[in-house]
């Protein structure tokens, strides 16, 4: 049968991206993506942002929401310090596969580790699963209609602590709308929206970074 779009995203690393360098597999899949077939990867006009916060937080502990291929993955991994670890959370078996291959190929396996399930499942087993007490920093790129619920899950099992960071994809287009009020106007929260475009289009689109106070 015919193969998928991840598979052939894929299958555009394995032939034209450096083994062992997140830079070119990142670059690849942005060209890929322009020129070839779009995909809903973060893409580099958001991913350039991402990267921004990725640094000024320089988290010790993160959790991606929404793996895909692992371009968003990528993009993290490569910058975070030695002896960090990024959770991402794939709900397609499908994705997954690839993205365990993309992750592979830019050599930062170490540094991530890709689960399967849903997030409602998961959240509540970060604990017990990862020995994970809290989450510096929350990447936010999976369901529109799972932001919220997800977020509030996170606080209820106490993995924000003050000061804790939530990037947020999507939020314009396809659009976050009840996850937006929500941080906008809750005390517990300061928000702050980075205009941008739908990964390689002209639409409107962007990132809302949210600091839990607390
Ligand atoms: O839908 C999108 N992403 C989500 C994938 C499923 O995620 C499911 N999923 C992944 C972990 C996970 C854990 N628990 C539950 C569900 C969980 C998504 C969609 C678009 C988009 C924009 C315009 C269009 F015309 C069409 C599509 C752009 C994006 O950047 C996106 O991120
Ligand atoms: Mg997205």
């Amino acid at each position: 049968t015919r193969s998928t779009r991840p598979q052939r995203l894929l299958r555009a690393v394995q032939k034209k991206a450096i083994k062992g360098d997140p830079q070119s597999v990142i670059s690849t899949i942005d060209y890929f993506c322009r020129h070839s077939e779009w995909a809903m990867n973060v893409g580099d006009e958001k991913g350039a942002i991402l990267d921004s916060v990725v640094c000024e937080v320089s988290p010790s502990t993160a959790l991606e929401l929404g793996t895909y291929c692992g371009y968003s993955t990528v993009r993290i991994a490569r910058l975070l310090p030695p002896g960090t670890k990024l959770i991402t959370l794939e709900f397609n078996p499908d994705y997954a596969a690839v993205a365990r291959q993309i992750i592979e190929y830019s050599g930062l396996q170490d540094k991530i580790c890709l689960v399967e399930g849903a997030s409602g499942d998961l959240i509540p087993k970060m604990q017990e699963l990862f020995g994970i007490k809290t989450f510096d920093f929350v990447f936010l790129d999976h369901w529109k209609d799972r932001y919220l619920p997800d977020i509030k899950l996170l606080e209820e099992c106490q993995l924000l602590r003050k000061g804790s960071i939530l990037l947020a994809d999507n939020v314009i287009c396809p659009g976050t709308p009840d996850y937006l009020e929500y941080v906008r106007n809750s005390p517990r929260y300061e928000s702050k929206y980075f205009k941008s475009h739908l990964e390689y289009t002209k639409v409107e689109d962007g990132l809302e970074k949210s600091v839990f106070l607390g």
